[in-house]
């Protein structure tokens, strides 16, 4: 527990009301048991590391110095990310927390009862919203959110709560998927931890500029790849907070997409499309703190490939990550669960790596878009190697993973790609119906529908929690369908699948749909069908 005498709860502003007091020792009771990174003592507040709680009607702001000791620069931002995520996950906890404010205990202050932290929103009256890019401030600019990326047509973000779960890999397998789709895709490599992407792709730095004194990406296997470890000149980089920021920014908005500069200096210019890319790809760093959560913000990202394992651990940080996305308007568009499962060469029988029972998808209630299970091959396999491009000549194309064209083809599929792709004839139109009768309708449609016939429905959100509804009218265990998403435009998309044919073993459990949409087989529930774009 905390020493008493260490400067833990603060008011602000004036006497708070009853119940902000309640929540901020609450608050202040469960960040005292917070065990923090080696390095940043033992206890947040004796070690100086949370400097002031306040609360206002549920949003509970923390004020937090990385620098107790005067030693930062020694701290890698990994390490501070940690600490911060910890510290706001254990605030988030405390019955009545609705929101949570993580912000730089301000440097001149020493931060006793009564200090006053900077950034502080309350001092006007005006506690942050969602949305705004506040959700986890500490030491970074108001997020740029209305900046745009002239000539990208669609940004994806490829993003996960934890670091060494396959977030480069893949960035790289859905940037090279969509090439292969015959996209122009380019790939931003922002993970400032560990911008492996040069290495996968075979691009190495200095950036070079364009006429127009632009940073000029480099194409490679059909993408265009800018990364901040072409900056780096091989050495470490230890940014963190409003430096990352602005430097990714920089870099980021200042590339000139479509203009390549091949790697002996001559230029090439993508001509013909008034967009210079279909889609950018965006590699974000590990960890649910600052810098990937103000890159998503800051830049018109159209939704979030979140990867994870299947480890239960995994899939619950992600879990929070994605509603912490959602929470500031970054909507998810699936998971890809990585080493899902290892085939042995052996015995050709394949094992679970993790928790055998954990399920992405179920446990994120979003789609699984694509699962890749441990391959040793696979980096190998999605590398462009030092002679160029090796898998998308003739004899290379089919080294590329079908995972990596599956991946690409859900993703085209929510990011409406194809345009003309039309909403499929006599679809069940079942948007704006209330959540009950919704589900009535779609299982008597599903339950009408022939054996070996198709079911459309057209809803105005993803429609991926149907899937179960409409395995239930079928008679039938989720993983026996095999369903296509696809999004039309703002508010239509679309949800196909084929009712099996008479006769079809049903799968196990085919009954176990709930009426939330889940399914309690643990099986491959709301997975897409995943076809080319
Ligand atoms: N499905 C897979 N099968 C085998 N190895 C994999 C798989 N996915 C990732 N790896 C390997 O795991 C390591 C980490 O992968 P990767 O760099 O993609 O993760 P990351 O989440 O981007 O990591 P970081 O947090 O460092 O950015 C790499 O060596 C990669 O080749």
């Amino acid at each position: 527990m905390a020493d008493d005498s260490a400067p833990r709860c603060g008011s602000h502003g004036g006497d708070p009301a009853d119940e902000d007091t309640a929540l901020v020792e609450r608050a202040a009771d469960a960040l005292a048991g917070v065990s923090l990174p080696d390095g940043l003592g033992d206890d947040p507040f004796t070690a100086g590391v949370v400097t002031d709680v306040r609360a206002d009607t549920g949003t509970v702001t923390i004020a937090v110095s990385l620098d107790p000791a005067g030693t930062t620069g020694d701290l890698d931002p990994e390490t501070a990310d940690t600490a911060v995520e910890r510290l706001r996950s254990a605030v988030f906890e405390v019955p009545g927390v609705e929101e949570v404010h993580v912000e730089e205990a301000d440097a001149g202050d020493d931060s006793g009862p009564d200090g006053t932290a900077a950034n502080d929103a309350a001092a006007g009256g005006e506690p942050h919203g969602h949305g705004e890019g506040d959700h986890n401030v500490h030491e970074h600019p108001e997020p740029a959110a209305e900046r745009t990326l002239d000539g990208v047509d669609h940004v994806v973000a490829v993003a996960s709560a934890k670091g060494g779960v396959g977030k480069t890999t893949v960035s790289v397998a859905l940037a090279r998927g969509l090439a292969a789709a015959g996209l122009d895709v380019g790939l931003f490599d922002a993970d400032v931890y560990g911008p492996n992407v040069p290495e996968l792709l075979d691009v190495e730095g200095p950036v070079r500029a364009t006429e127009d004194g632009a940073a000029a990406p480099v194409e490679r296997a059909g993408v265009e790849t800018m990364s901040v470890g072409l900056l780096s000149d091989g050495g470490p980089l230890a940014w963190r907070g409003s430096m990352a920021h602005e430097a990714l920014s920089e870099l980021l908005f200042d590339t000139a997409w479509g203009h390549t500069v091949e790697g002996d200096g001559d230029g090439g210019e993508r001509g013909g499309d008034d967009a210079a890319l279909d889609v950018l790809v965006l590699d974000v760093p590990p960890g649910t703190g600052d810098i990937p959560l103000t890159i998503t913000q800051s830049v018109p990202v159209d939704g979030t490939v979140l990867v994870s394992t299947p480890a239960a651990t995994a899939l619950s940080d992600t879990a929070r990550f994605r509603d912490l996305l959602d929470e500031n308007g970054v909507p998810a568009l699936g998971v890809v669960r990585n080493m899902d499962g290892f085939t042995c060469p052996t015995c050709g029988d394949t094992h679970d790596l993790f928790d055998a029972d954990a399920d992405p998808g179920e446990t994120l209630d979003t789609a699984v878009l694509a699962s890749l299970q441990f391959d040793a091959s696979l980096r190998e396999r999605l590398a462009v190697d030092a002679d160029g491009d090796r898998t998308t000549d003739a004899t290379g194309e089919a080294e590329l993973p079908d995972a990596a064209r599956e991946l690409a083809s859900a993703v085209g599929d929510r990011l409406a790609l194809d345009d003309d792709a039309p909403v499929p004839e006599a679809a069940v139109d079942v948007r704006g119906m209330p959540e009950r009768p919704r589900r009535e309708h779609v299982r008597a449609e599903a339950a009408d529908t022939a054996p070996g016939g198709t079911l459309s429905v057209v809803d105005a959100a993803p429609p991926d929690s149907l899937l179960s509804t409409v395995a239930d009218g079928f008679g039938c265990a989720i993983d026996r369908l095999d369903p296509r998403v696809r999004r039309h435009d703002d508010d239509r998309w679309s949800l196909t699948v084929e009712r099996p044919p008479a006769g079809a073993d049903p799968g196990p459990d085919a009954t176990t749909a709930d009426r939330d949409g889940r399914n309690s087989d643990g099986g491959d529930a709301d997975r897409p069908e995943v076809t080319g774009p």
